[in-house]
């Protein structure tokens, strides 16, 4: 599976600064790599338009003055306006190596570009009112804004902004994505981010950015059986299941059968709708040793029928992906319903109800759902996470929020489905069929309907190939 980059909370980036440390690279060469990586990303986008660089008292603040004494060799006109004393060693090394004036920031005049190097991963606290009024006004007043590593007031592990944060446009990470990067409502305060590499070892990560998947197309041998077979269980709101067996033919499974309730609607050829009103009905088209994948819960119901026919669906003893209202049944019965090894789907609330109210950030919370439950989730939203029992995480950047509207998780649980089948692998098949979601949600446009998604599947897959 394709790595995205690696993700690091506060605590393991310290780590992995003290391991290079310990390799013999003094912590200021790192702050002059990461203020090098900074400056030159500062350089391309703004040149030599008058820039206001804006430090901290610690290390963040240290990565500030490097940046502000290269782009001063390179001509650019650099005023440098602090936030009281430089506290650590590094910082204050790079503070006398920048040798100029200092301004004290709440004095500080606008400029066209300024780089917020205030606080980073040391955050501890909220920014005092008058110094996140007085970033706000120079970041609005500025053409040109850059956040060090993280904008200050964002908490680096959950998201959280623990005071006011201004828009940024570019927010350049340093050595390693931090899960804020990822996580609401941090990851919609800038506009581009980007990740400077300064030589810091994450091969060990368990946390990683959703990347774009590596399909293949069938080969020569390919037949329908062999490419996944999937079941979708439908129940009481035929739409809904009809959205997900769609999603499920287009995400690559060779064949779909749709276990219908009530009447079958019209739908695409392709995919053999079967009238099963009756739970044994379920029971009995499920007793098929090639089914590769099924889905249960988009639509199905909440009363006894539904009930009996997710019992079925879990006594057949086939690769499950279990969503919606199968999700709030089994969390009536409690968690050790939930067989192990399933991909569950919740959105939220579905989350909630299952789970309760766990503590910690997003992805604290995904990966100890997924470890209580013994299964791969994707905990949605606009900060998505697919996280296993194993502790692996993947974090998917903020997408099209045209998403929020009815049936798109359905369309989801089908593409998970459709990948469950095609890789036999449920972490792989929630990444794969996250980011093809996202990116037939990108492909849309705005505006569109869970339907149009569908049309986007091709060619999101055929991107991929
Ligand atoms: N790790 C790495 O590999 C590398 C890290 N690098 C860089 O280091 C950054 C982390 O540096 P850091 O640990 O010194 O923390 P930083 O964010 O500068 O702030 C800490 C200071 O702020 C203070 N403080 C906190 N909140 C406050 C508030 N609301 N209001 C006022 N004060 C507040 C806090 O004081 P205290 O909480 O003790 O009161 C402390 O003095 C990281 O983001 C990256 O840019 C790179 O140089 C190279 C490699
Ligand atoms: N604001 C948003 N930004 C990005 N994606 C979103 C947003 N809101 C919802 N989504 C995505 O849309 C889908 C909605 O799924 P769900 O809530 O189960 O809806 P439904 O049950 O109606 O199909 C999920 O994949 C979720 O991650
Ligand atoms: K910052």
């Amino acid at each position: 599976m394709m790595r995205g980059h690696a993700i690091l909370t506060g605590a393991e980036m310290r780590e992995a600064e003290q391991a290079v440390m310990a390799a013999g690279i003094p912590e200021y060469m790192l702050m002059e790599r990461a203020g090098a990586a900074a400056a030159e990303i500062v350089w391309r986008a703004g040149g030599k338009r008058d820039l206001l660089v804006l430090c901290g008292p610690g290390n963040n603040g240290g990565d500030g003055f490097v940046i502000a004494r290269l782009l001063r060799a390179r001509g650019v006109a650099v005023r440098v306006a602090a936030l009281g004393k430089s506290r650590t060693d590094s910082s204050m090394k790079a503070r006398e190596a920048w040798g100029g004036p200092v301004e004290n920031f709440l004095d500080a005049a606008p400029a066209t570009q300024i780089v917020d190097a205030l606080f980073g991963t040391g955050l501890s606290r909220g920014l005092d009112a008058e110094v996140a009024t007085k970033l706000r006004a120079l970041a609005e007043q500025a053409s040109f804004s850059y956040a060090l590593d993280l904008p200050s007031g964002v908490q680096t592990d959950t998201g959280e902004l623990l005071s006011d944060v201004p828009g940024m446009g570019v927010c350049i990470a340093l050595g390693a994505l931090k899960p804020a990067h990822m996580l609401q409502p941090a990851a919609t305060c800038w506009q581009r981010l980007v990740c400077a590499d300064i030589g810091i070892e994450t091969s060990h990560a368990k946390m990683h950015r959703l990347a774009p998947p590596q399909l293949h197309r069938p080969g020569p041998a390919a037949h329908k059986y062999s490419r996944g077979l999937v079941a979708v269980v439908g129940g009481e709101m035929a739409g809904a299941g009809l959205l997900a067996s769609q999603a499920a033919a287009h995400g690559g499974s060779g064949m779909v059968r749709h276990l219908v309730q009530g009447q079958v609607q019209e739908g695409p050829g392709a995919i053999i709708a079967e009238r099963t009103d009756a739970a044994q009905d379920v029971a009995h088209r499920l007793n098929d040793g090639r089914f590769r994948a099924v889905l249960a819960g988009p639509g199905l119901g909440r009363g006894k029928g539904a009930s009996d026919r997710l019992t079925a669906v879990l006594a057949a003893g086939h690769p499950l992906v279990l969503d919606a209202d199968a999700l709030v049944l089994l969390a009536e019965e409690g968690l050790n319903a939930v067989p192990p090894g399933a991909v569950l789907t919740p959105h939220e609330g579905e989350f909630v109800r299952l789970f309760g109210n766990l503590p910690g950030s997003k992805v604290e919370r995904a990966l100890e759902a997924a470890r209580r439950s013994r299964s791969t989730l994707i905990y949605k939203g606009s900060d998505s996470i697919v996280a296993a029992p194993d502790g692996r995480a993947v974090l998917s950047p903020p997408g099209s929020s045209w998403l929020s509207t009815a049936g798109t998780g359905d369309v989801l649980a089908g593409l998970v489905a459709a990948r469950l089948a095609v890789t036999g692998d449920g972490f792989r098949a929630a990444c794969e069929a996250l980011w093809l979601h996202a990116e037939a949600a990108r492909r849309a446009g705005a505006a569109f309907i869970a339907d149009d998604l569908l049309v986007e599947l091709p060619a999101a897959i055929a991107s991929r190939l």
